[in-house]
Formats: structure tokens, sequence, C-alpha cells
């Protein structure tokens, strides 16, 4: 190899000439194809067949047949149609479309891989569908997505050497040319392969960069403020938070108000099954306004599908549910009850939060980002209260230190505590708790109870999927017992633990109380009651 030819060629503008077009080429089409990818991915993970069916046939076709001659099909095909395009602008849309075939797998398998609790807690807060892609669903997408479409990069910009048999004068095309009139093979095409190489390692260095962003698992505490996130000093002292909740350490169940003996949630003969199964078998409640509700029974009995259907994670087979007056995700029409696309809305206007068995902050915010998300998203306040008021129920539960980590670097108990600080700063006038704390380890538990203890005291509406007996024994105004999808009994905590009616109960609680190392005497609150 003639070493001073290669360098010539290297400074060739010709040759820098086709790069940049085999750059236009790559930019242009991968840009293009990036939204319709997007969609065609939601539309194929859409629950309506019709949706989920129309890009198949064009993904099948996309995929199936070589980009070459899909170029050629366009170039010759196009302006039969009368659609005269340059060459230029035929290379471009005819590699987009071949690239959104394939960027949209990759965008449905990022998606797929966020987990649904990630939505549930989303959607409980009250984001609307849109925000739970956008906020939360694709942010956390992005990063199982970000390899893959790195190497769909490289692979376009490679690719736009296929231009050339449609006459586009990209770098392969030119350097054939520049060949044709000196015979210099070896010089040439390696000046070619060095300059596309120039442009993939930009490509693969942008990869790693946006790989290292994405990845919130290698952030480490402490992160100090975020320029985004105002500061303490900023938002000042006032005490919102204070003024809402009593802030006592260890609230003792006599300092909870009484219910008010307005009814709060009304649920009327539910129905629901999954897959042909009856799970809810013709459930009606009442919860009074500052009730305070456990929900108890044997695995798969119903108690988390039914605290699922009162804020609509779940919809209902017949029969309805009122919270406050209202329904959520179904209107009344003349006709009856139909289903509404405003279950999000209805949510954040009834004031109901959700607290879940396995925590489900978003994992790729702070401690902070969580609780601000929905006070801001959806209610529309404004940042510095929203912060201010995130950081007071940070000190109310004794989280201050943590508010800039991420959820991978808490431990469970405090991670449930953020959770429940999530749900609280959203104003919530009920909040349902699903086995709050059996995700926990023992220890981690009463941090916990701890902070529904402080609710409770403060009157909150809760309704409360969980076998922490003491704790229902104490503070429950009501219990009850569900089996089957029926509510086999229910009443005070005294009535249910110590004079259960059936035969089905007696022996629940026998077996919860005995695995816990408990017995049924009554507590000190149930003896001076
Ligand atoms: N999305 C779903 N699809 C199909 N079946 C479901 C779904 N969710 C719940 N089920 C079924 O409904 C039944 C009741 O489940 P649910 O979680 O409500 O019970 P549970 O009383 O809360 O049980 P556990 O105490 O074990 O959580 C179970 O048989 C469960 O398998």
């Amino acid at each position: 190899m003639n070493y001073d030819h290669l360098l010539h060629y290297l400074t060739m503008p010709v040759l820098w000439h086709g790069l940049w077009l085999a750059v236009v080429i790559a930019v242009c089409s991968f840009g293009a194809a990036l939204v319709p990818a997007l969609l065609v991915a939601i539309a194929r993970m859409s629950n309506n067949a019709l949706l989920r069916g129309l890009p198949t046939p064009f993904i099948w076709v996309m995929r199936g047949t070589p980009v070459l001659l899909q170029l050629l099909f366009w170039y010759n095909v196009l302006p039969l149609l009368g659609l005269r395009l340059s060459a230029l602008m035929t290379a471009i849309l005819g590699l987009a479309l071949n690239e959104v075939a394939f960027m949209a797998e990759i965008f449905r398998g990022g998606l797929q891989s966020v987990k649904r609790t990630q939505r549930d807690a989303a959607a409980a807060l009250g984001l609307t569908p849109f925000m739970v892609m956008a906020r939360v669903v694709l942010p956390q997408a992005l990063r199982a997505i970000a390899p893959a479409m790195g190497n769909e990069a490289i692979t376009v910009l490679k690719n736009t050497s296929l231009a050339s048999v449609i006459t586009v004068g990209e770098l392969t095309l030119t350097s054939e040319q520049v060949v044709s009139t000196n015979f210099e093979y070896v010089e040439v095409f390696t000046a070619a392969g060095l300059l596309y190489l120039l442009a993939t390692t930009a490509i693969s260095l942008a990869q790693r960069y946006f790989e290292n962003r994405l990845n919130y698992e290698r952030h480490t505490t402490p992160l100090g403020p975020r320029s985004s996130a105002p500061t303490a000093d900023a938002v000042g002292t006032a005490s919102t938070a204070q003024a809402r909740l009593p802030l006592s350490e260890a609230p003792h169940p006599a300092a909870r108000p009484a219910p008010s003996g307005q009814t709060f949630v009304e649920i009327r003969h539910v129905r629901k099954s999954f897959h042909g199964n009856l799970i809810l078998r013709d459930i009606t409640l009442k919860l009074d306004q500052g009730e305070m509700v456990f929900l108890i029974g044997p695995s798969g009995s119903g108690k988390t599908t039914l605290l699922r259907t009162i804020n609509h994670l779940e919809s209902i087979d017949s029969g309805e549910i009122l919270v406050n007056g209202q329904h959520i995700g179904y209107r009344q029409t003349s006709a009856g009850l139909r289903p509404s696309r405003s279950a999000a809305r209805d949510r954040a206007r009834v004031g109901v939060g959700m607290v879940f068995q396995h925590f489900n902050l978003f994992d790729h915010m702070t401690v902070l980002e969580n609780i601000v998300e929905a006070p801001i998203r959806v209610h529309g306040i404004d940042r510095a209260t929203a912060y201010r008021e995130a950081r007071e129920l940070l000190a109310w539960a004794g989280l201050s230190e943590h508010e800039q980590r991420y959820p991978h670097q808490l431990s469970g108990g405090q991670q449930q505590r953020i959770a429940i600080i999530r749900a609280v700063a959203t104003h919530p006038k009920l909040i349902l708790f699903d086995e709050p704390t059996s995700a926990l380890d023992p220890e981690l538990v009463n941090e916990v109870l701890v902070l529904m203890r402080k609710l409770a005291a403060a009157g909150m509406t809760m309704v409360i999927v969980s076998h922490e007996i003491v704790f229902a024994r104490d503070w429950a105004d009501r219990i009850v017992f569900m089996e089957d999808g029926q509510i086999v009994e229910q009443g005070s905590p005294s009535e249910l633990f110590n004079r259960p009616k059936s035969a089905r109960t007696r022996a629940f609680i026998e077996l919860v109380e005995g695995r816990l190392g408990h017995h049924t005497e009554p507590t000190p609150i149930e003896a001076a009651q």
C-alpha cells in the first residue's frame, strides 16, 4: 500500500462529500423512523386486536425482503405512482420504512421490559396513559432499548452504501468512481473504509454516553441537589404537611378521630372475573369517611382484586363502586354505566392514593422526583410548593437524608415509607394499602407501621389488605373477612377476633394468630372499650 496515496484519498474532498451524504441519509432515515416505529410498537402492544394486527404485514414484508431490493422497488415504483422524488429522498424514504419495522420491534421489546407494576403505580397516582408512557415507561424502556438502537444506527449508516444502486453519490459510489479513474483499489477503498469507521465509532461513543446516562443504577449518593429541584433554602419552611398531619412520633389509637359517619366508598353488588373465573361474587361494602378497614382472608380470596377495583386498576363486570359519590373509570349514561377513558382524571379528582406490596417506586427517579411527580404533573402544583411539601413529608417520616437517592439505594422499609409519602403528597382522601408490609423483613415492618399509625391518627380513610393482626386489633374500625370472592363476616376487631360468628373466620384467625405466636386475648385498647 502506498501510504502517501492513502493520505491523499483520506483528505480528498469528494470522498468526504460522499461520507457527508451517507451521514445525511442515515440521520434523516433514522430520525424519520423513530416516531412511526414507536407508534407501531405501541399499536402492537394494544389490547385492540385490529390495532395489534394492522402493522404485522408491513413488518413481515420489511423484515423479510432485502433492503437493496426495497430501494430498487421504491426508486422504480414511486414515479409510476406519480411521486417523483430525488434519488437522495428515495434512499431516505426507503431506508426509513425499513427501519420502522426493525425499530418497532426494538421499542416493543424495551416497552415490554418495563414491569407492569410501574404502570400500575403511575396510573394509581392519576397519571394519564400518555403521561404513564412518557414519564415512566419510555424513560425506563430507553435503558433496554439503547444498546439495540446503537446497533441499528450503525446498520443504517452502513446500509446507506446500498443507495449507490439508485445513483446516490454517497461514499461507496464515490469511492468506486474514484477507483474507476485510477485503479488504486487498495488505497481508495481503505480510505473509504476508514471514513466509515470514523462515523460508526462516533455512533458507538454516543451510544456509550447515552447508556451511561440512562443507567440510573450507576448513580451513587450523595448526588447533591439537582439544578431542576428547588433547594430546601429556596422553598422556605412553611408547614403544609404539619398542618395536614399530626406529627406525634408514636400516636396512640385513642388519638384517632372517630369516623364521620358519612359514606365515602360504596361498593354495590360487584362481580369480577378473570378469564371466566369468578373472583368477586356480588360484593357489597360501605366505608365511612375517616374509617380504617382491614380486608383479611385466605390467599386467593379476592382481597387485592377488590382493592384494585376501588380505584379502577381493575375493571368490574357488573355492579358499581362510588368513591365520594363518584365513579372512577365509568360514567353514568341513560343506558347504565359505561366505561370511560377518564379513569386517571377521576382518580385525581376523587383523591384516592395507593400503596403496593412491592413499593413500585419509579426506578429511574430519585426519592424527591418520585414524590413530586403526581403533584406537579397531575395536580398542577407549582414546583417550589411541590418540592417544599415533599421535603416536609420526608422530614415527617424521618427520611430527609435520602431525598436524592434512587429506590435501589434504599432498604425495603425505606422504599415503602417513601411510597406512602408519594401517595400522601397528592393530598388523598382515601388510601388503599395492598399488603404494605408483606414484602418486608420482620425488622423493617415496624417502621412502615409507624407511618401508617401516623396516617390513621390523622383520620385518613384507609382500606388495608394485610394480616398485621396486632395493628388491626388496635387501630382498625372494622375487619372484613373474605373467602372465595365473598364477604363472609365483618365487624369491629374485638367482634371478629374474639367472637367470630363463622367457623371459617375463626379457623382463619386461629391460623394467622398461631403463625404469629399471638393469642386471642383482648389488647389493652380492647379491654378499655
Ligand atoms: N390479572 C389477573 N389475571 C388472572 N387472574 C388473576 C389476576 N389477578 C388475580 N387473579 C386471580 O384472582 C384470584 C384472587 O386474587 P387476589 O390477588 O385478589 O387474591 P388475594 O386474596 O389478594 O390473595 P393473596 O393474599 O395471596 O394476595 C386468584 O386466584 C388470582 O390468581
